[in-house]
């Protein structure tokens, strides 16, 4: 290919836009949530794992962590078992606690690997449990009755959510130029283990690392209003007005929770973007257009 061919010219192009992008993060955290709804094809996977190489190669420091629910319930349905949710969360009993250790520690996580690692990057696989990366308190909801004028509390099993991390193990991976891949399971003070939704953990680790940037991936455009269209720019403000006239529900409710949770407690910016777009990262990461849902810290 000639250096003069349009080609030659527009590869050229885009490798100078990216420059400033790439200053911009040199050395910067970026925490990846892939969401088991965007992991729909063999092609799109290649893709992820393929920008997850690229960010690392250039300097940045991504850590992904990844979901698993549809697959969780296959597993489950191929057992003969009814996936139920309460609040978006997996009532999880001891039988289904331990599918979700196989499905998403074993299958899942290897494939994100696996899949990293044959495109060139040096990806380690850990649940929660490794080196006590996530500590876990169980979660439980109260329910108040007004007929019996008090309050009941609902026991979902062994379901999570974060206590505080051991990030040490990540410092070490970090510097060996590892990409972590984090599925979410935490270790309680008794050992046990608990199911925790992704969102949730995704969040609170780029808080508590710092990172510069957190971003969501799943199976939407983004944040989209009751006509189906993409809402960018929102605050916690705007967020309550639309999650209590129901245009944002169901598994939407954690993400933009997390996501402005994050801001608040310093994450620069939080986007929720269309996994099931080829290199959604890439785009969001080295172009100023952006392609999903941009969540602010303060309203300005
Ligand atoms: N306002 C909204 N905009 C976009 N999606 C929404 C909204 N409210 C609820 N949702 C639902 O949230 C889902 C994404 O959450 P979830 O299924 O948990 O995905 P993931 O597996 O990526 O975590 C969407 O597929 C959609 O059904
Ligand atoms: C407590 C709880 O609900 N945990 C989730 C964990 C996986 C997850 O979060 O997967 P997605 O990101 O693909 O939805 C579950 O069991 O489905």
């Amino acid at each position: 290919m000639s250096l003069t061919t349009p080609t030659a010219k527009s590869v050229a192009h885009v490798l100078i836009e990216a420059l400033p992008y790439i200053n911009r993060y040199q050395d910067k955290t970026l925490v990846v949530k892939y969401g088991g709804n965007a992991m729909v094809d063999e092609t799109l996977k290649q893709s992820f794992a393929r920008d997850m190489v690229l960010l690392k190669r250039v300097g940045m420091n991504p850590i992904v962590v990844h979901g698993g629910g549809p697959q969780i319930g296959d597993v489950l349905k191929r057992l003969g078992k009814q996936s139920e949710f309460f609040q978006g969360m997996r009532i999880t009993d001891t039988e289904t606690m331990d599918v979700v250790q196989m499905v998403l520690g074993g299958l899942v996580n290897k494939d994100i690997v696996t899949l990293i690692n044959r495109q060139g990057g040096k990806a380690v696989g850990l649940t929660g449990k490794d080196a006590e990366l996530i500590h876990a308190r169980k979660l439980t909801f109260t329910r108040t009755s007004p007929e019996m004028n008090a309050s009941e509390i609902i026991d979902i099993g062994h379901v999570g959510e974060v206590a505080s991390f051991d990030t040490e193990i990540l410092t070490h991976l970090i510097h060996g130029d590892f990409i972590p891949v984090i599925a979410p399971i935490g270790v309680g003070d008794d050992g046990q283990s608990y199911n925790i939704n992704a969102d949730l953990v995704a969040g609170k680790l780029a808080e508590v690392l710092g990172a510069e940037n957190l971003m969501l991936l799943t199976n939407t455009t983004g944040v989209l209003d009751k006509e189906g269209k993409v809402l960018t720019g929102l605050d916690s403000v705007t967020v309550q007005n639309l999650i209590e006239d129901g245009t944002i529900s169901g598994g939407m409710l954690p993400k933009v929770r997390c996501a402005l949770e994050a801001v608040h407690a310093g994450v620069k910016t939080a986007h929720i973007i269309d996994g099931r777009v080829e290199h959604a990262v890439l785009l969001e990461i080295f172009t100023n257009e952006g392609v999903g849902t941009l969540i602010r810290g303060k309203s300005r």
